[in-house]
């Protein structure tokens, strides 16, 4: 349990459809990106549309620990002065994380190949998950970690005096192990050679090329191996964030929920290696459609339109979840509200998010009568009955539960509550009022009576 009071909230059937044009907070995984390659460029990058969530603040204040100088302007206008490739200075204090492991992962990268001393740590979630799947690769361009038991945080770093680039073969699907391995090898001399057996989402890549460094993308298999030259000068760039298509997720799915609704949701990030949800919310029959396709900053975007329809149970094949991994949560509520079984494949890194995604996941619809089996590391949910609701749902330090069980709550037949919302705050500000903006009447979305929110 974490320190600061609970905020619980209860979701309820809206007296109205959700009707209207949105925008989602800007895409978590390219602010963290732009923030640290801002701080490791030579000159001024300015961003806009920067997620301002909990998880990209402490990214922002980290790299102000680190000698960046980090400034907001404006509402999700930030400009980031760096101090070039390997030019970060030793933090005074203790790193913390929060409750970001793309932050923490991330962050190991640039510390291992910075020749100085630090420590990291996180909140409670963050501090049981795993970070040897970082540290041991590092460990190889000559930086040294000392953690806890289980190589978990606080972590006490080392970092490689005269950095060595690393060849490695990711055994996990995670961008996370190889945008950290990529941004070590950002201060070693030669070329930094990482296979993933799996693509998963290339932002690093994209924008380590946008601030002007020599990266090379091949395709082998279902996999990738990426080569970056290692040492190069990066070049301050401007960022333009899309909205976050892992937040889109959200209303997007209320509205095919909820009868009658139709929502428009402008900007949204549509990274192949991001849109697995979108694929299979399309083959459930749902009614969505994207517009505007354009690309800004170098990553497609558009608007998705989403207008209720009824869904159908699928399969989701085991090599769809890396392009889809946080939208589980999510996609289990809508398959609860589908005719027939949906079963999910592949799903064994769920257990290692901010929560065990995988039995909380599963925890959340059993408790709403909705029947779940987790076999292996499968997740099959049974539709086809009109999910009853009426429990309160553990989220257990992890927003996107929550989130996942107020739209459940918007569509159930009795009210859902969360026992803690505060997490939200992590990836999605303003999720509720958002939310509520959608429909007209009483907001559905609200603290039980008697609590404030
Ligand atoms: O690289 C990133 O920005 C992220 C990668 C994913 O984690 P893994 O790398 O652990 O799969 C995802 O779950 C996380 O929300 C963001
Ligand atoms: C898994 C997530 O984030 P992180 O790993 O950065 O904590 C998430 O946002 O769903």
């Amino acid at each position: 349990m974490h320190n600061v009071a609970l905020r619980p909230l209860v979701a309820r059937r809206p007296a109205a459809p959700l009707a209207g044009t949105l925008r989602v907070p800007g895409d978590k995984s390219i602010s963290h990106r732009a923030l640290m390659f801002g701080a490791l460029a030579v000159g001024e990058t300015r961003i806009s549309g920067l997620l301002e969530g909990e998880d990209v603040l402490r990214t922002a204040a980290a790299m102000r620990m680190l000698g960046a100088e980090v400034t907001q302007d404006g509402p999700g206008a930030w400009r980031v002065a760096g101090r070039g490739v390997g030019g970060l200075a030793e933090p005074a204090d203790v790193l913390d994380m929060g409750n970001s492991g793309t932050a923490a992962r991330l962050l190991a990268g640039i510390l291992a190949s910075h020749p100085f001393f630090s420590v990291m740590t996180g909140d409670a979630s963050l501090r049981r998950r795993p970070m040897r799947r970082v540290t041991e690769p590092l460990a190889a361009c000559g930086a040294r970690f000392t953690g806890r038991s289980g190589g978990r945080l606080p972590l006490a770093i080392e970092g490689a005096a005269d950095p060595l680039p690393i060849e490695y073969r990711v055994p996990v699907p995670s961008a996370q192990v190889k945008s950290a391995l990529l941004l070590a090898g950002l201060n070693a001399p030669g070329i930094t050679r990482i296979e993933e057996p799996e693509a998963t989402r290339d932002h690093s890549e994209n924008m380590l090329r946008h601030f002007g460094a020599e990266i090379v993308v091949e395709t082998r298999g279902a996999g990738r191996v990426i080569a970056l030259v290692g040492q190069p000068e990066l070049h301050a760039a401007d960022v333009a964030v899309p909205g976050d298509p892992s937040s889109a997720a959200f209303p997007l799915v209320a509205a095919l929920l909820v009868p009658g609704s139709s929502v428009r949701i402008t900007g949204v990030g549509l990274n192949p290696l991001r849109c697995g949800l979108f694929t299979t919310l399309r083959e459930m029959g749902a009614d969505l459609r994207v517009e505007n396709e354009r690309v800004e900053g170098g990553e497609p975007v558009g608007d998705i339109v989403a207008n209720h329809a009824p869904l159908r149970g699928v399969e989701v094949p085991p090599e769809r979840a890396p392009s889809m991994i946080d939208e589980f949560p999510v996609l289990a509520v809508a398959a609860a509200f589908a005719e027939g079984l949906t079963h999910m494949r592949g799903l064994q890194e769920l257990r290692v998010k901010e929560s065990d995604r995988l039995s909380a996941t599963a925890a959340l619809l059993t408790a709403n009568g909705v029947r779940v089996e987790i076999l292996g590391d499968d997740l099959i949910v049974h539709g086809g009955r009109p999910p009853a609701g009426g429990a309160t749902v553990a989220t257990h330090m992890d927003h996107r539960l929550a989130m996942s069980a107020l739209v459940f709550g918007l569509a159930a037949e009795a009210p859902v509550a969360v026992d803690d919302s505060a997490f939200i705050d992590t990836s999605f500000p303003g999720f509720v009022d958002l939310m509520n903006g959608l429909i007209a009447g009483p907001a559905p979305i609200a603290a039980p009576e008697g609590n404030a929110v």
